[in-house]
């Protein structure tokens, strides 16, 4: 069984290109909630352009699933961490301009410092999981930094798989062996979608967790739109 935690960044994008609470990010989090989702998952970027900190700070009380917050362990960062005591901290070394998280960790180079980090979320009782690329090397090595599971970055299997290559496949199931056998839990994300996550799921034994965000809140704004735009047209009568 494999848990789905819904990421809702994009639901705060929406919120923040009006400047006001449509949709109101708590609302919508305790909806995902009760159609069954097993988590929430925030990333928090620096320039707060669409999870903000506060929203951080508001949702923690009220998530009654598994709260993931994932970021680059900055200063600020960190410190919000510890404040809220998610069910799970993910660690992605993302630069503050990205777009979007582009690459994994380098768990050979940056082991001192995640070591230290992950430490630091362990004593505070928070479950750790850091970002990794489909690499061998990466992930036998996150093994010595304490952390509790890794996160394959999946972009590079979902772009193949949406050009018709289930090679991509290939790197991941490679890497999910290595995991199990340096006992490293295995949770998965980035542009996951209904397109592609049955085949992920059905090729990646002992997959803990998927996060999912962009895909899922586009596809239920085109599953939900005919219904929505019906509602109109019948008050429009
Ligand atoms: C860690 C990861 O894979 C990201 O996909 C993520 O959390 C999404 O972040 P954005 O919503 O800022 O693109
Ligand atoms: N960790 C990945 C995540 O939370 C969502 O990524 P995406 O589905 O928005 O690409």
């Amino acid at each position: 069984m494999t848990k789905l935690s819904v990421n809702i960044n994009k639901i705060a994008t929406l919120r923040n290109s009006r400047g006001g609470d449509v949709p109101n990010v708590l609302q919508v989090a305790k909806d995902i909630e009760s159609f069954g989702a097993e988590g929430i998952t925030v990333h928090p970027r620096p320039d707060e352009r669409h999870i903000r900190y506060q929203d951080v700070r508001d949702l923690s009380p009220q998530v009654t699933t598994e709260f993931n917050i994932e970021g680059n362990p900055i200063k600020q960062f960190v410190d919000l961490v510890l404040e809220n005591k998610p069910t799970q901290v993910t660690l992605v070394p993302d630069a503050e301009d990205a777009i979007t998280s582009s690459a994994g960790w380098d768990t050979v180079k940056y082991k001192d410092f995640l070591t230290e980090v992950i430490q630091e979320f362990k004593t505070n009782g928070i479950r750790t999981s850091i970002f990794v690329d489909p690499n061998p090397k990466m992930v036998e090595a996150a093994q010595f930094t304490g952390a509790d599971r890794v996160e394959f970055y999946t972009e590079a299997f979902a772009e193949k798989y949406s050009q018709g290559n289930k090679n991509g496949i290939l790197p991941y199931v490679e890497c999910a062996k290595i995991a199990q056998e340096v006992g490293l839990g295995i949770n998965a994300g980035h542009d996951l979608s209904l397109e592609n996550i049955k085949f992920f799921k059905d090729n990646i034994p002992g997959l803990l967790e998927v996060s999912i965000g962009h895909a899922l809140i586009a596809e239920s704004l085109y599953q939900g739109l005919e219904v929505v735009i019906n509602k109109y047209l019948s008050y429009l009568k």
